[in-house]
């Protein structure tokens, strides 16, 4: 069912060119034709040498009528190929940049379902393997199909009695297919998520390498690939093992298809069925027969591996995109967030329960609680990363889904830990797409504390960062990260871990840059290091994905209860001096 699903896909994208693929469908098939004829003419050079007077003069017109078919078949080979090919690069082109385009309307959550290996892997190998159906199997296989079609119809004319015995290899040719096939879409699949796995190990591996080496880890690591790469290779050894036997018969018969004709058609010359002609022309027309269809039988094999590429494709594209909302914030808005009955939940498992919150605008909220408590994921739903099961999240009384995605997106900032770094200028990096000024930028990054950093780099703010240019601190790229979010300006920021950094200097540096792009905002701070939130206006305290408690920190220090245990287990009043 799928499979079939999977080749009316193929079929419909390659139905957006079908007039170039139809005409290098036509012109393989006219050149598989022209491929033929040389043979008979061939023929008739044969018998006209066997004739007791030798016409010379029709031996040397038929030699010129040759070469120039041989010349026009190449030409119209050519042709053939430029238009399959024009058809299938415009094809690849629309159908990648459809996917891409698709994978954006996706949301969040996709990309946790799948690996970036696996995305990598349908986006650049299983769409390429398109190009090999659309340029190549689509004109081969019509000219696969028609050339035996006319051959055996000719031959059936000339002698039915001796055509019918081409049928035997045929039929032969067909069981010993069937048997190589079996199970064919089981190994497919298993071929697909071999590669997959692949991908993504080594994607793993090099990503990971720092860390890897840091914790002396890279022999482990090194391990998990090896070991995917062997599965990989056995997988290639037994399938080889497995089909050598059956894909050998399959050779012998169709090769020696010809065994049949021989002696059967002998006979039928020497008893005087059939005249010498009929007899060489069954000879020479036979193997043309014999191998196109070994093209038409070969064909099969690349194609389920083709269609379960095809299916990845289409699993991409058929994924629910994100339902977009209509409504604008207002310019003046308050920037009041409420969770009113929130049940989230990633897979199967319940992340966030029955939660209501309200925060109110312009104060700071933190989110606290254990490792795993849900606070990450209660910030993200703000912004639409996922869409949740039960209940709504308003802004200023408005459904989020119910906001334009990119208006949700201007009036949202999210500042994370891990910073995204264009492979750009500082300047850029900052400026983020927007068409602030220069005053602007070096306005905010004042406000970051990064100026004087920006400043003692050769090239200022025009410094290139990424693989060919220079390499920023975490806690620097975090300074760079609040500059944006201050030129944003959005009247919500979701602040998740950025303080987690050690080294003292950076941290006080963060600090004042936070408060500065704090002010006047709703902002929710999700935090590991309780000192730093202990100023907060209102701290929330997530436990299973419920909120256990909240209040200020001296109203949940007295409380006695979850916050006062966290606080408890560290030491932090030589800290109190560095909260927000
Ligand atoms: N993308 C995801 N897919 C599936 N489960 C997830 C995903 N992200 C988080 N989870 C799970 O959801 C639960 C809540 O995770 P979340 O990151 O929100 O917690 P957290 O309180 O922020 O944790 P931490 O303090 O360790 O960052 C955890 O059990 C986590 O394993």
């Amino acid at each position: 069912m799928k499979q079939k699903s999977n080749l009316g896909f193929l079929l419909e994208i390659s139905g957006k060119e079908k007039i170039k693929l139809y005409i290098a469908a036509l012109f393989s098939v006219i050149g598989s034709l022209l491929a033929i004829v040389p043979y008979i003419l061939l023929y008739n050079i044969i018998l006209e040498l066997f004739k007791d007077t030798v016409d010379y003069e029709k031996i040397k017109s038929i030699a010129i009528i040759v070469s120039v078919i041989v010349v026009i078949r190449m030409a119209i080979f050519l042709l053939s190929g430029v238009f399959s090919h024009i058809a299938a690069y415009t094809i690849l082109y629309e159908l990648r940049m459809k996917t891409i385009n698709h994978i954006s309307k996706l949301n969040v959550g996709f990309f946790t379902g799948h690996t970036i290996g696996e995305i990598k892997k349908t986006i650049n190998e299983d769409i390429e393997k398109l190009e090999n159906f659309i340029a190549h199997q689509i004109p081969d296989l019509t000219s696969a199909v028609v050339t035996p079609i006319i051959i055996i119809l000719y031959l059936l004319y000339l002698n039915w009695k001796l055509a019918l015995v081409l049928f035997i290899p045929v039929i032969l040719g067909i069981i010993s297919q069937i048997a190589m096939f079996r199970g064919m879409k089981e190994r497919m699949i298993h071929y697909h998520d071999l590669v997959q796995k692949l991908n993504s190990s080594i994607i793993q591996y090099i990503n990971g390498i720092n860390i890897m080496k840091a914790f002396n880890l890279t022999a482990k690591s090194f391990k998990n690939y090896k070991d995917i790469t062997e599965e990989y290779a056995d997988y290639w050894i037994e399938l080889t093992m497995k089909l050598a036997p059956t894909y050998a018969i399959f050779l012998v018969l169709i090769d020696s298809g010809l065994l049949f004709i021989i002696p059967i058609g002998g006979i039928m010359f020497l008893n005087g069925s059939i005249d010498v002609s009929t007899y060489i022309l069954f000879l020479v027309l036979s193997s043309s027969f014999l191998n196109s269809f070994r093209q038409l039988l070969e064909f099969g094999s690349n194609f389920s591996m083709l269609l379960e590429g095809a299916g990845k494709v289409r699993t991409i594209l058929e994924q629910e995109v994100q339902t977009e909302g209509n409504l604008m914030l207002t310019d003046n808005m308050n920037g009041k967030v409420e969770f009113n009955n929130v049940t989230f939940k990633y897979d199967k498992k319940e992340v966030i329960k029955d939660l209501s919150l309200t925060i109110e605008p312009k104060t700071v909220v933190a989110l606290v609680g254990p490792s795993g408590s849900g606070k990450t994921t209660l910030g993200q739903l703000i912004g639409r990363f996922w869409d949740i099961n039960r209940g709504n999240i308003t802004i200023d009384s408005i459904d989020v889904k119910d906001i334009k995605m990119e208006e949700l997106m201007n009036k949202v900032s999210f500042v994370f830990q891990n910073v995204f770094m264009l492979q750009d200028s500082i300047l850029e990096n900052i400026r983020m797409g927007s068409n602030a000024s220069m005053e602007d930028i070096v306005k905010v990054s004042k406000k970051a504390q990064i100026h004087d950093f920006i400043m003692s780099l050769p090239d200022g703010y025009n410094t290139s960062l990424g693989e060919n240019g220079i390499k920023l601190s975490g806690g620097e790229k975090q300074r760079i990260s609040i500059a944006r979010a201050i030129l944003k300006d959005s009247p919500i920021v979701i602040l998740d871990e950025v303080t987690s950094y050690s080294d003292i200097e950076n941290e006080s540096k963060i600090q004042e840059a936070l408060r500065n792009l704090l002010k006047n905002k709703t902002a929710i701070i999700i935090a590991h290091r309780l000192y730093t939130i202990k100023n907060a206006d209102k701290i929330v305290v997530l436990n299973e994905g419920k909120i256990v408690e909240q209040g200020n920190h001296n109203y949940l220090i007295n409380k006695n209860g979850l916050y006062r245990h966290l606080w408890d287990m560290y030491d932090y009043e030589v800290l109190e001096e560095r909260s927000i």
